[in-house]
């Protein structure tokens, strides 16, 4: 799509009275029973949290394990939004799982990544939410596509859906790495600069699969500018029915947010401006001299291109490439740089020859 999506801001859904950030929601993994959930629901609301999220439906991985408890969960949710005057929502990953979900009153539902990375689950979706006037938020695909993710957005927005949002609930894994799934930062980032207006929530319980590290991961979410978080809470997580190990107690999930560090994204008075500034004038000046290195860089490239396609000669010289890695990396450990940022800079620059000389061979 051309146009840029007309997303409505977050203070226009009528989830949050208190706009700060984080703007917070809670709640377990799955509603387990009525009594599990309002518990949760009121601890939750007597610390200031004002939308609650449950699981009734539960995508599992394999069968046999907690698929969740389905529609006789709905009335729970209901009940806690009339008793407690929380906002409910939940995820749905079909057409029946909306009509449901809209017949309970649900304030806002949202699309997992299992479902995000099913074009036509996405499209059910989206047609079934038309003239429904709740925020829609979508979780990243399970595989780091943002393509796929932006046309999630784009299939609710084609039906009418302007209460968008995106959950970075991080990317699936062969390898075992520190978190569950891989933050890959850089993608919401992206997201963020491809639809500016998306407000954007951070699943710091999916991505660390594990309660120890939902605090750093809160605190980095909010120093990149998320708007907002949504953690997974249960009154006993270690009898949870899934995901054990990444739930918190509402009064963990209080202390987590009692330790955040807001940031702001633009300096406060004028003096930091300006100090900034000043900061930002050498970075502009040392940025032109890498322009010009690689600019200069690329006509040699070309220059030996030529030479390589009058002669005869391969276009990779593993030889050369091992000279040049080796030497960068001494260079990187010398001067304290990370010897991971040279190597990709380097790799990417190589990479970019090679193309540049293949064009030339096939001129
Ligand atoms: O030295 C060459 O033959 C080059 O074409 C230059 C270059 C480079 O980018 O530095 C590019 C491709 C080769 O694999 C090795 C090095």
């Amino acid at each position: 799509m051309t146009k840029p999506l007309e997303i409505q801001s977050y203070s226009e859904w009528n989830l949050f009275t208190r706009q700060e950030r984080p703007l917070m929601i809670a709640g377990p993994c799955s509603a387990e029973s009525e009594e599990q959930l309002f518990n949760t629901a009121t601890q939750l609301k007597n610390n200031g949290i004002e939308v609650l999220r449950a699981g009734i439906w539960k995508p599992r991985t394999r069968p046999n394990c907690f698929e969740g408890v389905g529609v006789k969960g709905l009335p729970w949710l209901q009940n806690i939004q009339k008793e407690l005057g929380m906002k409910i929502s939940t995820e749905v990953a079909n057409a029946h799982h909306v009509e449901a979900a809209l017949k309970y009153g649900m304030n806002m539902v949202w699309i997992g990544a299992r479902s995000t990375a099913n074009p036509f689950a996405v499209q059910e979706i989206a047609e079934s939410l038309k003239g429904v006037d709740i925020p829609v938020l979508v979780k990243n695909p399970v595989n780091p596509d943002i393509e796929l993710w932006i046309g999630a957005f784009e299939r609710l927005y084609l039906c009418g859906i302007t209460k968008l949002g995106a959950i970075h609930r991080g990317f699936s894994s062969y390898n075992s790495t520190r978190y569950r799934n891989m933050p890959q930062w850089q993608i919401p980032i992206e997201l963020k600069r491809r639809i500016k207006n998306l407000p954007l929530f951070c699943d710091p319980s999916h991505i660390s699969g594990h309660r120890e590290y939902i605090q750093e991961i809160s605190q980095k979410a909010m120093d990149l500018g998320f708007d907002g978080l949504i953690i997974e809470s249960h009154v006993n997580p270690d009898c949870a029915l899934s995901d054990a190990l990444q739930q918190i107690t509402p009064d963990q999930l209080n202390q987590i947010l009692a330790h955040l560090i807001i940031r702001e994204e633009h300096p406060n008075n004028s003096n930091n401006t300006l100090i900034i500034e000043e900061l930002r004038e050498k970075i502009d000046t040392l940025d032109n001299t890498i322009m010009e290195v690689l600019t200069n860089r690329m006509k040699i490239i070309e220059e030996i291109g030529t030479y390589k396609k009058q002669n005869n000669i391969t276009i990779l010289q593993p030889d050369r490439w091992e000279k040049i890695l080796t030497r960068v990396l001494e260079e990187a450990r010398k001067n304290n740089l990370s010897e991971e940022l040279v190597e990709r800079v380097f790799k990417a620059i190589h990479q970019a020859s090679i193309d540049r000389q293949t064009d030339i061979m096939n001129e």
